[in-house]
């Protein structure tokens, strides 16, 4: 039985809050309650709302699903792999990382190397931060000009997020010894803004060290996922990565969730009748990889399960991933997905909020050089008949510089439908391959991205 004791104060529609999703369902009859035990009932019932659903033309029923999900996380989040970063044997290593990318898009990466005292220092050091007084923090607030920063407002898919967050990226000049806000340190995302020594001591290097490690391990990553592609070390398809050792533009995100009360429209909980917003709404992260660290408390990060062949995103069928102690949660993103003719997959996922907890988490964005045109691997654009030694392509080359300027810009404002890799699908007609060249003779990426400059040009794609 997933839902409290509100459900039986159910009303005509069958309405009721679930502790577990956190999610407020509604459903058609009361049977729908006791189905949701086991895997097997799980899946039943998803596909029968589903049919219902689609007959009704109705979205309330994909909050039955959402719950659902959650509901028997205890079983289901187990089936996210773990993977031990010391099997001696790398065949099988490379084997299971490639699986875990290609069908989840997550996996939970234990004896990470990353040492216990630098990730003990690092929460300690977020926690100082997010506890400073909110004006202190706005004062390092991001703006149109600089994508790094503090912020509390970001939109993900047009919708706010309910988190606070602090971003730090490589700078410009890729020496930390020079001052942030110097010329030389500025590039498209603009330049770090750190809390003073004065009220955060030892802030900066705590945050320094622990974002070259999480480089060093993305690295590592990316040549185990290389190498399972089939990419021999050395070749041209392997200077990507090359490059990207030394040209990444990653940077690292330090998120708060404070708990929420509130109902969506910021009404008091007790009055809630719509369900509560989202930590952070479904999506899909840009780069090629990511390096997240949860919070070993509170467990809100959700994934997609997707069936296979099945790239739908409605209807999503949510598994919590709650944290193996002691691991790290890596994730696939969009440039990989491109970068892999689609073989690795870019996972949607959410985070949702408590009512009594506040969550911290930290993922770490690896991202190409900005100049980088991402193509598919071995994918050849002539190609049309399964019959060839080569695979067709299935996007068209993407500049990274040009996606992330317009997915900041997206999260900073709305500027209409967010972009997203569907947009550089061959049989795609956006205008997003076409403006990025357009983009490229405009902007230099050694400089900030000033997202009110370039508007028109944003929103014509
Ligand atoms: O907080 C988390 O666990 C995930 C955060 C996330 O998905 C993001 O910041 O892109
Ligand atoms: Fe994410």
């Amino acid at each position: 039985m997933i839902a409290d004791d509100r459900s039986t104060e159910r009303d005509e529609a069958c309405r009721c809050w679930c502790p577990a999703s956190k999610w407020w369902l509604e459903l058609e009859s009361a049977e729908w309650f006791v189905v949701w035990n086991t895997k097997q009932e799980r899946a039943t019932a998803a596909r029968a709302c589903n049919a219902r659903r689609r007959k009704r033309n109705a979205s309330k029923v994909n909050c039955l699903i959402m719950a659902s999900a959650s509901q028997s996380s205890t079983t289901i989040a187990d089936e996210i792999p773990v993977i031990d970063f010391l099997n001696p044997d790398a065949a099988d290593l490379q084997k299971q990382i490639y699986q875990a990318c290609s069908t989840w898009g997550f996996f939970q990466l234990i004896n990470h190397q990353i040492d216990d005292a630098l990730i003990t220092s690092f929460k300690d050091a977020m926690g100082d931060f997010f506890s400073l007084p909110y004006e202190t923090k706005l004062a390092l607030k991001r703006d149109p000009v600089n994508a790094r920063g503090y912020f509390d407002d970001e939109l993900t898919k047009r919708r706010r997020d309910w988190k606070e967050c602090l971003d730090v990226g490589v700078p410009g000049s890729r020496n930390w010894d020079i001052p942030d806000g110097d010329d030389a340190n500025s590039c498209l995302d603009g330049y770090n803004r750190f809390p003073s020594r004065k009220d955060c001591p030892k802030f900066r290097d705590v945050i320094v060290e622990y974002f070259d490690a999480c480089a060093r391990l993305s690295d590592q990553l990316s040549r185990l996922l290389s190498s399972a592609l089939g990419v021999q070390e050395g070749s041209e398809e392997a200077k990507l990565l090359d490059r990207m050792m030394h040209n990444h533009t990653s940077y690292l995100r330090m998120n708060y969730y404070p708990f929420c009360n509130v109902g969506s429209a910021g009404e008091e909980k007790s009055n809630m009748d719509e369900p509560p917003p989202l930590g952070i709404s479904p999506h899909r992260d840009a780069g090629f990889l990511t390096v997240l660290l949860q919070d070993n408390d509170c467990h809100s990060l959700q994934v997609a399960r997707y069936e296979d062949g099945d790239d739908k995103d409605t209807d999503a069928d949510w598994v919590t991933v709650h944290p193996v102690p002691g691991s790290l949660t890596i994730n696939t993103g969009d440039m990989a997905m491109i970068w892999s003719n689609g073989q690795l997959r870019a996972p949607l996922h959410r985070v949702l909020t408590d009512p009594n907890k506040v969550r911290y988490s930290a993922p770490f964005f690896y991202n190409p050089g900005y100049d980088e045109f991402i193509t598919p691997l071995s994918a050849d654009y002539e190609t049309s008949s399964s019959s060839s030694s080569t695979d067709a392509a299935k996007y068209r080359p993407c500049l990274w510089g040009y996606f992330r300027a317009l997915r900041f810009a997206g999260d900073l404002t709305d500027l209409g439908v967010e972009i997203q890799t569907s947009h550089y699908k061959v049989d795609s007609d956006s205008n997003h391959p076409e403006n990025q060249i357009v983009l490229m003779g405009q902007i230099s990426f050694q400089e900030p991205f000033d997202v009110d400059k370039y508007r028109q040009i944003l929103q014509m794609s």
